[in-house]
């Protein structure tokens, strides 16, 4: 079953006839099953963050359409699509975004609590996750207490908590020393493979990239090329890398993909 599915969407900024118009998305096709784990790759410009904004119901693509999880989001405005991104959504920020003056245990209740969900459920299901991702110790902890992993991951736990269609995750190990980063990947792989949790994941470093399940490149606003994982993530990471340095213009052209 698809979670997202997204049709020759483009955006266009500055459309006001004057001549500064950017086509930052220029019709971009991109489905996504249930229970993939996907990445997001390309050059600094290419519209990635776009591309993310518009599939996080921040934006409005200019044309085209986007369904997600069987509800055509590019109807929705307003208050409608708060709901629906609360309730549908999961989101994993570069810098966390905890509210330092709430112990991970209440930042992780958020969507739940905003959602009216009543207190017992509340703290079942936060103990639960928080048990789930290794949290169980600093559950009453605020943000400033813990180390950036720990914070990223309850910032995961809090991506989760609701069992959203699908989790988007924007540079998710940017701001993560080597050793935590690997070990945000894997608990994505972990959530991946036995939660069948969706992810998307916007990044630019490709080991990061390797965790993922397949990669779509964004060059100039259009899909690139595509990449799926066959064998080893070590294998997966060298074609990643082969694939940026031709992305990149250091190698030979393979022009645009078809599909
Ligand atoms: N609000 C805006 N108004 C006008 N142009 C914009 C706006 N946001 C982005 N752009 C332009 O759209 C294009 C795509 O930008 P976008 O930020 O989506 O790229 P990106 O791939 O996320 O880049 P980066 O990796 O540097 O974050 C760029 O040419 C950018 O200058």
């Amino acid at each position: 079953m698809a979670v997202l599915v997204a049709n020759s969407l483009t955006k266009v900024y500055g459309g006001g006839g004057n001549g500064n118009e950017v086509r930052a998305l220029n019709g971009v096709n991109l489905t996504i099953e249930a229970g993939e784990f996907v990445a997001i790759m390309g050059p600094s410009g290419s519209g990635k963050t776009t591309l993310l904004n518009i599939l996080a119901g921040l934006d409005h693509a200019s044309t085209g359409t986007l369904d997600l999880d069987g509800q055509a989001v590019h109807t929705l405005s307003g208050d409608d699509m708060a709901l629906f991104r609360r309730r549908k959504l999961g989101f994993v920020f570069q810098d966390f975004n905890l509210l330092d003056t709430l112990t991970l245990a209440e930042n992780v209740a958020l969507p739940l609590a905003l959602d009216g969900a009543d207190r017992k459920t509340v703290r079942v299901q936060v103990e639960t996750v928080m048990h789930q991702l290794g949290l169980g110790e600093s559950m009453h902890r605020y943000p400033y207490e813990v180390s950036g992993g720990q914070q990223q991951r309850a910032a995961v736990a809090r991506a989760i908590v609701h069992k959203p269609a699908l989790v988007l995750a924007d540079e998710p190990t940017g701001n993560l020393d080597s050793a935590s980063a690997r070990a945000l990947l894997e608990l994505f792989t972990k959530l991946h493979q036995e939660r069948h949790a969706t992810l998307l994941m916007v990044t630019h470093d490709p080991l990061a990239a390797s965790y993922s399940n397949r990669i779509v490149f964004i060059k100039d606003g259009q899909v690139y090329s595509r990449l799926e994982r066959e064998g080893r993530r070590e294998a997966f990471f060298q074609e990643i890398l082969q694939t940026l340095s031709v992305l990149e213009g250091h190698g030979h052209d393979l022009g645009p993909a078809h599909s």
